[in-house]
């Protein structure tokens, strides 16, 4: 629910924004723009800033908050976040549902967002820890996947609204964010504590019990496992400032891993996709009806690749996940630049393109789409989530949520007006990042497969370049290894 709630707002701004009588409403000017002057510059239509404001406002609410749900991670467990969360969600949706000027409506996208930012801060750590280690990999995508059935379900959701006579099926689209803000809010009620949260608040006799009911197992069974989370939680007690631990020089490969991945992922350009790809299909000169439906398309593609993730991340392995899906996505976007090349130039000035022209844009999207669903996607929030030690793991989960949401704020600020100026270039933007990125996974991440993750310390160690980092007295045994 936490990812769905996240995935129903990426999806369901695009569409509701290119519903004339949305846009009438709240952004009269890009309404003349869009329906009065067909003769404009395909690539400029939507460049208006205060519609940007209306879809990049909720991340930026996400971004603050984030760093408030660090502490509350912390201070209140990992659960009565998740609770505070849906319930600020929900009064959002209320208010979008229901608004009546640009107010309401930047407002309630606020609450959204803060609502989110709680739920990424307090779901991938709290499935982390919950899970057994050896699927750690297959929970924890869960998590993205359910992003996609959001984004999925939102991208339906806009495509029955927008035939509701009158005209006010996008307040239906906006108000439906309130059915899984409902769902966390109850479920979080009936979830219990991890057991690392439970340790770290002293709760030891229920952190065994607890550990012993997840694992359905004995308690002689779960004792490795549960002196492994007392020491991280003794070893975290020590630390009184997580923020300032962070810097120390150990925590340095952590430190970069959890700016940089979220950083590159939002680099991708994937949000291209996902927030406006009805406004991006439209101003490719696909109807209305068209660009709605081809966002269904690429919606589905994107939760349907997932599950390559979610059953391919534990047996593959992380890192060739990371690298073929940087190398297709790379190939697609390149493409699409030269295919939007091709037809639109520079000028911008088509009105329509043939119909199987359009079927090889939406297919070279497709699959650049499925390539970043099974890699950056879904990995790019494991990760991070998995090689931080306890003593810092709610402060840099922060960090990486922070991050996201930032280059996500940021994607969503210039899209439109970069695709107005850089036009088929946007494309070629992001696929810079996109080879940048991938050599630096190659480079510099190590595979984290099957590591218990009290013990990730390891795949630092034998890093070619971050064992420099590492301090040699805390030589540990792992699976029988000395490091
Ligand atoms: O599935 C695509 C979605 O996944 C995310 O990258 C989050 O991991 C979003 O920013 C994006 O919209």
């Amino acid at each position: 629910m936490g990812g769905l709630i996240f995935g129903y707002d990426i999806g369901i701004s695009g569409g509701v924004t290119s519903m004339p009588t949305f846009l009438e409403k709240f952004f009269p000017s890009v309404y003349k723009k869009e329906e009065l002057d067909k003769s404009t510059n395909q690539y400029c239509k939507f460049d208006s800033q205060i519609l940007t404001l209306f879809t990049s406002s909720l991340y930026l609410a996400a971004l603050v908050s984030s760093l408030v749900a660090s502490y509350a991670t912390r201070r209140f467990g990992r659960r009565l976040s998740m609770l505070v969360g849906g319930l600020i969600f929900m009064v959002g949706a209320i208010l979008n549902a229901f608004a009546v000027n640009i107010l309401m409506l930047i407002f309630g996208r606020i609450l959204l967002g803060f609502g989110v930012g709680f739920a990424t801060q307090a779901v991938p750590i709290y499935v982390s820890e919950m899970a057994p280690y050896k699927h750690r990999g297959a929970l924890n995508n869960v998590f993205q996947l359910s992003i996609t059935i959001g984004i999925l379900v939102a991208n339906v959701v806009n495509y029955f609204t927008a035939k509701i006579e009158g005209g006010w099926g996008w307040r239906v689209s906006l108000g439906g964010a309130a059915i899984p803000a409902v769902f966390i809010s109850v479920v979080a009620w009936i979830l219990p504590n991890t057991p690392n949260s439970m340790i770290e608040k002293g709760e030891l006799q229920q952190a065994r019990e607890m550990l012993c009911r997840i694992r359905g197992v004995s308690d002689r069974e779960i004792e490795a496992e549960y002196i492994d989370l007392v020491a991280a939680s003794e070893a975290s007690r020590r630390v009184q400032h997580p923020w300032r631990n962070l810097r120390l020089r150990e925590y340095r490969p952590q430190l970069v891993m959890s700016i940089l991945i979220p950083a590159l992922q939002q680099l991708t350009g994937i949000n291209v996709v996902m927030f406006y790809a009805p406004v991006l299909f439209q101003s490719l000169g696909f109807g209305n009806n068209a660009s709605l439906f081809s966002a269904v398309i690429t919606g589905l593609v994107n939760m349907l690749a997932t599950f390559v993730a979610v059953f391919g991340t534990d047996k593959w392995g992380r890192r060739k996940l990371f690298i073929e899906g940087g190398i297709q996505m790379l190939i697609f976007q390149v493409a699409v630049a030269v295919l939007i090349a091709l037809k639109f130039g520079v000028s911008g000035n088509v009105t329509e393109l043939p119909e199987w022209y359009s079927i090889i844009v939406v297919m070279c999207i497709c699959i650049y789409v499925s390539a970043f669903a099974w890699s950056w996607g879904p990995l790019g929030w494991l990760v991070p989530s998995e090689i931080f030690p306890l003593e810092i793991r709610s402060a840099a989960q922060s960090i990486t949520v922070s991050v996201n949401m930032f280059f996500t704020f940021g994607v969503a600020e210039v899209f439109l007006s970069m695709l107005c100026g850089l036009k088929y270039g946007l494309f070629i933007f992001f696929s810079v990042f996109v080879a940048i990125m991938t050599v630096f996974i190659y480079v510099f991440l190590p595979e984290t497969k099957g590591i218990p993750i009290e013990e990730m310390r390891v795949v630092w160690k034998r890093h070619w370049y971050w064992k420099r980092f590492m301090p040699d007295h805390d030589d540990q045994q792992v699976n029988g290894n000395s490091v």
